[in-house]
C-alpha cells in the first residue's frame, strides 16, 4: 500500500534519514519507535509526501506524481500538533471531505463526518469551536478529520499525545480496528508499552536508520539498550509484553 525504498532526507546540510526502506501492506498496523531526534517524524512526513524525497510509493505509484486532491483520497496524515482555530469541530472534520466535495457538502459528506465524530466519541463537541476544547479533544478532532478523508493509508504522529488513559486506549483500539478493516496504519509512538499492546509490527529507528523491523519476536532487552541506551526488563502481563526501564 505504501512503500519507502531506500530513502534519505536532509534538512539543509544535515542528513536525518539514511537509507530507510519500509513496505506497509493493507491491514497492517505498524508502530515506529525510537528516541527523540531519531528521525521518526521526518520519516512519517516523507511517507505523507509533505517532505519531498524520492523513493516513496503509494499503491505502486510515486507519491510525488499524485495530484494533491487525489493523494488526499488515499492517504491521511495526522500531525503531532494541531493549532486550534475559529471553525467548529464539525466544520474542521468536514475539511477532510474537501477532496471529494464540490462547493457544498453532499448528504454523504455530512454522513461521513457524523460517522467520524462518532468513532472518536466527540459528537457532542460538534458545534464547539476548536479553540474552546481541550488539547486531547483537539487531537481527536484531528484524527476524525483524517478519517473523514476515507484514506487507505493512515499516518499518525504520536496520536496518543495529550490523551488521558481511557482516550489513549480508545484511540489505539480504533487504530487497530481501522487496520483490521484493511487500512495500512502507521503511527509514530513514544509509549512503547501502548505500541506493544496494540500494533502488530514495530520499526525501531535510531540516528536516521532503521535498527529493527518485525513483530514481537524482534523485541529484546539488548535491542532497547541499543536503541534507547537504557537497560530494560521485558516481562509479560496478560500475554502482552511489558517493557520496564531499570
Ligand atoms: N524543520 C527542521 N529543520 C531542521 N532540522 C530539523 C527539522 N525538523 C527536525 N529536525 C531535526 O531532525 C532530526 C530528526 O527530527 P525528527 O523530528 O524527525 O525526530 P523524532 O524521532 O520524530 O523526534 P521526537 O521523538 O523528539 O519527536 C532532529 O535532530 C531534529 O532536530
Amino acid at each position: 500500500m505504501i512503500e519507502a525504498k531506500d530513502i534519505s532526507f536532509s534538512y539543509g546540510e544535515r542528513e536525518v534519514l539514511r537509507g530507510i526502506s519500509l513496505e506497509v501492506g493493507e491491514g497492517e498496523f505498524v508502530a515506529i519507535l525510537g528516541p527523540n531526534g531519531a528521525g521518526k517524524s521526518t520519516f512519517l512526513r516523507c511517507l505523507a509526501g509533505i517532505l519531498k524525497c524520492d523513493g516513496v510509493f503509494v499503491k505502486g505509484r510515486p507519491i510525488n506524481d499524485y495530484p494533491p486532491r487525489e493523494l488526499s483520497k488515499v492517504l491521511a496524515y495526522v500531525p503531532q500538533r494541531v493549532e486550534p482555530g475559529f471553525l467548529t469541530v464539525f466544520d474542521t472534520v468536514l475539511l477532510g471531505r474537501r477532496p471529494y466535495m464540490g462547493l457544498t457538502p453532499s448528504e454523504r459528506d455530512l454522513k461521513v463526518v457524523e460517522e467520524a465524530l462518532k468513532r472518536l466519541g466527540i459528537e457532542e463537541l460538534a458545534l464547539k469551536r476548536t479553540n474552546e476544547i481541550s488539547g486531547g479533544e483537539l487531537q481527536k478532532v484531528s484524527i476524525a478529520r483524517a478519517l473523514a478523508q476515507e484514506p487507505e493509508v493512515l499516518l499518525m504522529d504520536e496520536p496518543t499525545n495529550n490523551l488521558d488513559l481511557k482516550s489513549q486506549l480508545e484511540v489505539m483500539r480504533l487504530a487497530r480496528e481501522l487496520a483490521r478493516e484493511g487500512k495500512a496504519v502507521v503511527t509514530v509512538m513514544h509509549d512503547v508499552n501502548l505500541a506493544l499492546r496494540f500494533a502488530k509490527r514495530f520499526v525501531f529507528m535510531k540516528d536516521g536508520r532503521k535498527i529493527a523491523d518485525g513483530g514481537l519476536e524482534v523485541l529484546s532487552e539488548k535491542l532497547f539498550e541499543e536503541v534507547y541506551g537504557v537497560k530494560v526488563e521485558i516481562g509479560e502481563v496478560r500475554g502482552v509484553p511489558v517493557v520496564v526501564p531499570l
